[in-house]
């Protein structure tokens, strides 16, 4: 049984404890590994091994030099893509041709493109007046925060663990990461990575375990953390804000949601069906900017749910390693029982059960694995807590509305902010809508098509903070202005 050992200053090392834990395969519900749990001793040696790098060669290095560094990071996980596609599918049961065209790719993208930003982007400066007319010149510029606690979720561990790491190394800062418990494994795999594109020992850390009273909170908790960025669920982002109030420490924070689509009748019903069907379904509906909310004009409701039906009902439901599947299993037994309590809510609160609701038969083999249906609701109140509460599950419940005001107030109805999809062929009907959802990401006609140029994150309470292109260097950045009597 392979160990999956923490990654600190440069080195796999066991706890101190000895405790571990098993990392299940969410397919099967076989143990792929035993994974070390990491205890103060080690997130301890991992805060200060990444403060010995920051104040040594990584701080010292050019922007030239750690950019053609990170280059070599993201050549160094393509190099390595099946390997890093074998781990991640084996640790989320997700389907190969998702993480290979989604999860592995953007781990590489993640390092690139930082690093090209960095390199690109310009200081501000101001001149200005004064009393004895001499003058003055202001001007920014930037430096690394320090040492970065990073804190990633189960859904789209590479992806999503990359998109906070590779902007942090682009400004020089060094990580501590803790990977989620559910899926330690290419987090790990990425230490192998950065050692030999000759990142320097201590700049890339990875503590194993869990959130509260484990690594997780040992490491919000360690007063030489800089800084927090944080993807997870809404109630762990307020917890760790908390913590990191201590000590003043900003944070990052990207947090649930309760996504709305919104179909109008003047929609392309294909594009509306197609992508509607994948901000539902894919990652068997465990994507944070994926849509939970379906809210679709009256006059074509009955059509979008009969042909929405017909796209759940298509889905090959199959682990990972056969190649016609395109639906996963959910990350484990225990959120399997939490999605399939909302399945159980809603037929008690009299919902339409238009199709799924409940868990597929599987082969003999496959039978332990955390298997749910596609499912589609119509029917429920707007208070439902179905219809208001994150499942993250491959589910959806449909509303008819008979005005642009009502699907906007519909939208809107909720304290999470973090993503929407309309659809509708009407430019000006486009542009009026997308400005009136109160999220951080509207899509029109389309969904998670991502520019990573662009802002990323949550309103209300699905986050703090913007990452993304520029606005990344505002959170791993400190700027600092001076101003040059002349
Ligand atoms: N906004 C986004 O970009 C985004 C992206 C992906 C997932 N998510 C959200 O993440 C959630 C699913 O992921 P999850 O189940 O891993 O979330 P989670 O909050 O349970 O855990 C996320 C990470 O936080 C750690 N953690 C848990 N409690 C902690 C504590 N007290 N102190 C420190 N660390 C702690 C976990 O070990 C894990 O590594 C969903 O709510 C989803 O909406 C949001
Ligand atoms: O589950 C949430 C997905 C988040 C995706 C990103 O953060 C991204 O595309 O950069």
């Amino acid at each position: 049984m392979k160990d999956i050992k923490h990654f600190i200053n440069g080195e796999y090392v066991g706890s101190a404890s000895g405790k571990t834990f098993d990392n299940v395969n969410p397919a099967n519900g076989r143990v792929l590994s035993r994974v070390h749990e990491a205890g103060r001793e080690e997130v301890n040696a991992a805060v200060n091994a990444a403060r010995a790098a920051f104040n040594g060669p990584w701080g010292r290095m050019t922007v030239d030099q750690r950019t053609e560094i990170l280059h070599k990071v993201a050549d160094g996980i393509n190099a390595r893509f099946e390997e890093f596609l074998d781990a991640e599918c084996q640790d989320t049961g997700k389907p190969r041709s998702l993480a290979s065209h989604i999860d592995i790719p953007r781990g590489a993208a993640n390092f690139k493109v930082f690093a090209d930003l960095i390199k690109n982007v310009p200081a501000e400066s101001f001149e200005m007046p004064t009393p004895d007319g001499t003058g003055a010149l202001n001007y920014g510029i930037r430096r690394p925060k320090g040492v970065i606690g990073v804190i990633s979720p189960w859904n789209l561990p590479l992806l999503l663990m990359t998109w906070k790491v590779g902007p942090a190394l682009a400004c020089g800062n060094t990580v501590v990461v803790k990977p989620s418990e559910e899926t330690p494994t290419t987090t790990a795999l990425l230490g192998e990575v950065m050692k030999a594109a000759g990142v320097p020992d201590g700049v890339y850390n990875v503590v194993h375990g869990f959130g509260g009273n484990s690594a997780g909170a040992f490491l919000t908790e360690h007063p030489d953390v800089d800084a927090f960025t944080f993807t997870g669920e809404t109630g762990t982002g307020e917890t760790i804000m908390k913590a990191a109030a201590k000590g003043v420490r900003q944070v990052s924070l990207e947090l649930g949601g309760k996504n709305a689509g919104i179909v109008f009748a003047d929609c392309d019903m294909d594009k509306a069906i197609e992508g509607t069907l994948r901000s539902v379904f894919a990652n068997c509906g465990q994507v944070c900017l994926g849509t939970e909310r379906v809210y679709v004009e009256r006059s074509i409701f009955d059509e979008f749910v009969a042909r929405l039906k017909a796209g759940a009902e298509s889905l090959v439901i199959g682990p990972p390693d056969d190649e016609t599947s395109n639906f996963g299993p959910l990350i484990s037994l225990k959120h399997r029982e939490k999605v399939l309590s909302y399945y159980q809510k809603a037929i008690d609160e009299g919902a339409t059960v238009i199709t799924g609701g409940g868990v597929p038969d599987m082969p003999a083999e496959l039978a332990h694995g955390a298997w749910v249906q596609p499912t589609i609701w119509t029917g429920l109140k707007d208070d439902s807590p179905v219809v208001t509460e994150e499942i993250f599950g491959p589910c959806c419940h449909i509303r008819p509305f008979d005005s642009e005001a009502e699907a906007v107030q519909l939208a809107n109805s909720l304290p999470y902010g973090l993503a929407s999809a309309i659809w509708t062929e009407n430019v000006t009907r486009a542009h009026r809508v997308a400005a009136q959802v109160e999220a951080g990401i509207v899509w029109v006609n389309s969904w998670f098509l991502r520019d990573l140029r662009t802002s990323f994150g949550g309103s209300k309470q699905s986050g703090i903070g913007r990452e993304g292109g520029v606005h990344s260097l505002e959170f791993y950045t400190e700027l600092k202005n001076i101003c040059i009597k002349l």
